[in-house]
């Protein structure tokens, strides 16, 4: 178990992180979410020991973590960190760059273990290349095979694919979030991509300026996110004040529905006017106007032109829950 308490945490007088503490199972993989500077690098290298750490202490079991101020080295041995600047040996190949960080006591093993790592980050073809020579997202996957060689039970990984084409992302999510579990290594991923995160994440922790904001597993956080932060760290959300879904006419206060939840119809519902349309691909992203000049954004198989008008409707279920209302629950207004 990975305890991890912090009181405050500053940067010259400025307050980066504060009152953080929660704790992250063996073989569990927590994400970290929030918007840029809401203090998620500073909180991977606080844990990795990067940091000082005045006014707090982490834990892994019963061992305590204690920072540059006592480790030559930073670094836990049990603990591995993988930072947005990938630590590698431009003038060695690729193959050399990972059997650097294999155990010396296990040579035999070295070649098979190294062709298991450059499989998992798909560059085999590229055993012999020297890193310098490699393209930025190739020597991000370098880095993440660096750090797995040195088999930590504790992996921070700070933007791990933020280089990474789109072409080799997906695989090399499904590749690496697999092994880890496989692994039982308990691992910390920090990141603003919501792809990253909720098909592998156990947990999600939301910081918002230094302070945690929402701690939950993955689909409950999804499903039911606390605040409008929260929600758009997933993609596009409404705040949607419930005066304007008819039947929920008496109850004073808003409620967040992503746009796939809205489903548009020609007859009946909260009646909007399309002033812009964007392909997604495998939907266009509808922007909408209702009478009193309410924003709302929904999801629509086909593109509507502007000025075309439409009728909203969401599910009961899905407006009860984020009130979280009972099921059964006579809420109508109307
Ligand atoms: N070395 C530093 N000295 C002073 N302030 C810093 C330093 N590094 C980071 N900060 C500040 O700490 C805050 C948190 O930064 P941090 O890099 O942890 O955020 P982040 O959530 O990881 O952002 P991003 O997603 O952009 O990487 C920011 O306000 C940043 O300006």
């Amino acid at each position: 178990m990975l305890n991890v308490k912090i009181d405050s945490f500053f940067y010259q007088h400025q307050t980066i992180l504060e009152n953080i503490n929660f704790q992250v199972a063996k073989g569990e993989h927590l994400a970290l979410m929030g918007e840029s500077g809401s203090g998620k690098s500073t909180l991977l290298k606080v844990i990795y020991g990067l940091l000082h750490l005045e006014h707090g202490e982490i834990f892994w079991g019963q061992v305590q973590a204690l920072g540059p101020q006592f480790n030559l080295v930073p670094g836990e041995p049990y603990m591995k960190y993988l930072s947005q600047d990938f630590d590698l040996m431009p003038f060695t190949t690729v193959e050399e760059n990972i059997g650097q960080h294999l155990s010396v006591f296990e040579r035999e093993t070295h070649e098979a273990r190294i062709q298991e790592l450059l499989q998992l980050i798909e560059l085999e073809q590229f055993a012999k290349v020297k890193v310098k020579n490699l393209s930025g997202g190739q020597q991000q996957r370098v880095a993440l095979a660096r750090v797995l060689a040195q088999e930590p039970e504790v992996l921070l990984l700070d933007e791990p694919f933020g280089h990474i084409d789109n072409f080799k992302r997906n695989s090399l999510r499904r590749n690496l979030f697999s092994y880890l579990k496989s692994q039982n290594i308990t691992v910390l991923t920090a990141s603003h991509d919501p792809n990253d995160v909720l098909p592998y994440a156990d947990n999600i922790m939301v910081l918002r300026q230094g302070r945690t904001v929402a701690h939950q597993k993955t689909k409950k956080l999804f499903r039911n996110p606390p605040d409008y932060y929260t929600a758009s760290l997933f993609g596009e959300v409404n705040e949607v004040p419930i005066s304007i879904l008819k039947s929920y006419a008496e109850i004073d206060a808003s409620v967040l529905i992503y746009p796939h939840e809205f489903l548009p119809s020609k007859k009946s519902g909260l009646e909007v006017t399309v002033t812009d349309s964007f392909f997604k691909g495998e939907h266009y992203l509808t922007k909408s106007e209702n009478e009193e000049g309410i924003v709302i954004y929904f999801n629509c198989q086909k593109r509507l032109k502007s000025g075309d008008t439409v009728f909203l409707n969401v599910s009961l279920d899905t407006i009860n829950n984020r009130l979280n209302i009972e099921p059964g629950t006579d809420t109508k207004g109307t």
